[in-house]
């Protein structure tokens, strides 16, 4: 018999403390009947003062593998990933070789699927070797034991519009989505931050706006031409959230994300130069940051999703025009959004269950993950102690990367417990192939 847990007087999204029993895999009792039911071997966790989410769900981390495994492998990305709170995270598609192949996604998924600690649904390529001019094998991905839903040339933008038009068309055909990365390649060539008043005064080419705006505008039309779903990654300026917010308002079937570091960070960061504020999209004036929190508080704006780029530290550690692009997210994403959207009243623990984990969960197809809490459902869940207060040190995160924007920082929220399908993968706070922290007390990684 698998481990039961009963899970003592928790808030199950702001509603009144009950208890909650897993066992088998699944949500098996609640209220009165859980601690009646657990028997005498169940594993208590105190939950007061918690809040049980369901296990979050993200749309959108770069896991590295294969190719870049100095910078993240599926093992460390994923457990890293279960340290922040998540049950499932799709793998974006620009590794080496490239996610383009029903063999390459099916060995991602394998991967994943071995490590244990989170679902990991692999995000196919759109075009082969994200080279913008051919589509690659979409319905063999999404045929294959991976059952690719999202597909997407994320770090480039699929910019010619017949190449993006056929990949709407065909991705219908098996109820896939497009994630566009939009990004008008020529009004961005040698970009290197946000193209305003900043970057003016200290020198860096500008990436303006509009570049992201203008694919947005074009690829909103297409999808309505083409009656596709479309969605939109890592939106960052408030002309996008306008945009959306019009074409959502004409019934075009559109979903975009916004990252937690969009929803936090400004385009001020880059005057000290220092490259982990560098990142693509680039972070943007404190106005579109507010038109964001706006739009992600309204709905126009559907989900929360980390992009999560880990890079090893020659590629950060330089001067800045030489530096990759990308910030690190799994493990500071809920607590982000906790002290964007929450602790500033925009946002309920309910909304937040809703942009990080049953709408992504619903636009990447996730059957069994970002379900309510109700009695037989599997139990994907997240524990959460909202009270708590944490200082940032990225070496004693899971990611294999140490490039976290929020160095230092102090962040509100933790991570108590995440269980997948009812295993806990994190319990107090500990990845549970270290259970008494020991392994990274001494600045070793566990098994990774
Ligand atoms: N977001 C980033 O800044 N970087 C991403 C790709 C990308 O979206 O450019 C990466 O793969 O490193």
């Amino acid at each position: 018999m698998s481990t039961r847990y009963l899970l003592r007087a928790v808030a199950p999204l702001g509603g009144d403390a009950v208890d909650v029993l897993l066992a088998d895999g699944v949500i098996a009792a609640i209220g009165a009947d859980a601690s009646a039911e657990a028997g005498p071997d169940a594993i208590e966790v105190d939950g007061a003062g918690l809040v049980l989410l369901p296990g979050l769900v993200d749309l959108h981390t770069h896991l590295r593998e294969p190719g870049r495994e100095d910078a993240e492998t599926v093992l460390s990305g994923t457990r890293a990933a279960a340290l922040g709170g998540f049950t499932a995270v799709h793998a974006m598609a620009n590794t080496t070789p490239t996610q383009d192949t029903a063999g390459v996604v099916e060995q991602v998924w394998r991967l994943g699927r071995d490590a244990g600690w989170v679902d990991v649904r692999p995000v196919g390529a759109v075009s082969v070797g994200l080279e913008g001019e051919q589509l690659a094998e979409l319905g063999a991905m999404a045929g294959s034991a991976a059952r690719v839903r999202v597909f997407s040339d994320d770090g480039k933008c699929v910019h010619d519009p017949v190449l993006m038009r056929r990949a709407l068309e065909y991705t219908k055909a098996f109820d896939g989505v497009v994630s566009q990365h939009s990004q008008e390649p020529r009004l961005t060539a040698g970009a290197q931050m946000h193209e305003g008043v900043v970057s003016a005064e200290i020198g860096l080419a500008g990436w303006p706006a509009v570049a992201e705006e203008a694919i947005i505008a074009r690829d909103v039309l297409l999808a309505e031409h083409v009656g596709a779903r479309l969605h939109v990654c890592h939106l960052s300026t408030a002309g996008s959230v306008e945009i959306i917010r019009w074409a959502k308002s004409r019934g075009i079937d559109v979903t975009a994300e916004v990252t937690p570091h969009h929803l936090m960070l400004t385009d001020e960061e880059a005057r000290g130069y220092d490259p982990v504020f560098k990142v693509n999209p680039p972070l943007r004036t404190a106005a579109d940051v507010e038109a964001v929190r706006a739009g992600l508080a309204d709905g126009t704006i559907d989900i929360v999703a980390t992009d999560h780029a880990p890079h090893p530290r020659e590629d950060k550690d330089c001067e800045w025009a030489a530096a990759a692009f990308g910030m690190t997210g799994l493990e500071t994403a809920l607590s982000v959004v906790q002290e964007a959207m929450v602790d500033t009243g925009r946002m309920t623990w309910a909304d937040v269950a809703r942009v990080l984990s049953s709408t992504p969960a619903a636009i990447g197809r996730v059957e069994d993950q970002g379900r309510p809490l109700a009695v037989g459902e599997p139990a994907n869940l997240t524990l959460v102690d909202p009270a708590a207060r944490r200082t940032v040190v990225p070496e004693e995160q899971g990611t294999a990367s140490a490039n976290s924007p929020f160095r230092g920082r102090q962040l509100p929220g933790a991570v108590v417990a995440t269980f997948l399908r009812g295993r806990a993968t994190v319990l107090d706070g500990r990845p549970q192939d270290d259970p008494d922290g020991s392994l990274r007390a001494a600045g070793r990684e566990a098994t990774v």
